[in-house]
């Protein structure tokens, strides 16, 4: 649906060379994806996300949605975005801001009532419903934007920092709206920094730098099952015996870290146990994402 070719974006300058926010970026989003986008500041993900929305065209390179220019595209059959920072007028009101927004987004009056009601109890703001935007939490500001995304029935939905001001309990409900929201016709892309919860909710994330892909990598269904990884193992009842299936561990106070692939960690823990190890956790020492992150962006 979504097809980035050979994209660059270059913010020009009265002075030097310019910025070249976007360089040769090439990614293919089908419906039915979730794709999230993660990278350090200044990586190019908001520049990425405004040609998206056909606010801004790639100077080099071919952008496309369902064949045609984003611009086209989002005039045609809109968009679902929730952007990192809301721009509404902060005097308006809960109830009265989404009204508005769904007569923009074509919602029939008879539905529109229905429609507003519905978002306003997905993310659970029916008390601020009368409020002004401004006497609104970080938090629940966060979640009218989100109320907003939710509106309308688009089959592209771009979510920038979906999370950012949720307290715990909503990034958990966060997750699963977009599980309710991930559709065989619609493609859904979350720009964060937040590695865990890319991790959950997509297929495959595009780790940004310098605004290059970097690295896409897959996080779903078991992908890198047999690939080794560094594994953490709490015990306590004879640690040594961990070690000791576990070539190279490392014991770190309560913790043992080593490395291995799911069948010979099953097998070393099995070893450990029939030692003596008495096991009381095990769990990967830091999440594939982050391992593929840290090694696919430099450090500055
Ligand atoms: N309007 C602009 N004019 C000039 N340079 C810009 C402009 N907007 C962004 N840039 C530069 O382009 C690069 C990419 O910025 P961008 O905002 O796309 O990054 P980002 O990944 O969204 O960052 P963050 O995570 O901090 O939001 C940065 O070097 C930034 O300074």
């Amino acid at each position: 649906m979504i097809v980035l070719d050979n994209v660059s974006k270059t913010y020009r300058t009265w002075r030097g060379p310019g910025v070249r926010a976007v360089s040769n970026v090439t990614l293919e989003i089908a419906r039915g994806e979730v794709v999230g986008i993660a990278g350090p500041n200044g990586a190019g993900k908001s520049t990425l996300i405004a040609m998206l929305l056909g606010m801004l065209s790639p100077d080099e390179g071919r952008l496309t949605i369902d064949g045609v220019a984003p611009r086209a595209y989002v005039e045609r059959n809109g968009v679902a975005y929730l952007p990192e920072l809301m721009t509404w007028p902060l005097t308006w009101r809960t109830d009265e801001a989404l009204r508005r927004m769904a007569i923009l987004a074509g919602i029939p009056a008879d539905r529109r009532r229905a429609e507003v009601d519905r978002v306003i109890d997905a993310v659970g703001i029916g008390e601020h419903r009368r409020k002004r935007l401004k006497a609104l939490s970080k938090g629940n500001l966060q979640r009218v934007g989100l109320a907003h995304a939710l509106l309308t029935d688009r089959a592209m939905v771009i979510f920038d920092e979906p999370t950012h001001g949720l307290d715990p309990v909503w990034t958990a409900r966060f997750r699963d709206i977009v599980a309710g929201i991930r559709r065989a016709d619609r493609a859904v892309l979350i720009a964060s920094h937040n590695l865990d919860e890319l991790e959950r909710l997509c297929d495959r994330v595009a780790i940004v730098d310098r605004g290059a892909i970097q690295r896409v990598v897959e996080v779903r269904g078991g992908a890198g099952i047999t690939a080794p990884r560094r594994w953490r193992i709490r015990v306590t009842q004879a640690p040594d015996a961990v070690a000791a299936a576990f070539p190279g561990a490392v014991i770190n106070g309560p913790d043992i870290e080593c490395t291995a692939d799911v069948a010979g960690l099953n097998a070393g823990l099995a070893a450990a146990i029939t030692a003596g190890a008495l096991v009381t956790a095990v769990g990967p020492s830091e999440s594939s994402l982050e391992e593929a992150f840290r090694s696919a962006v430099t450090a500055r």
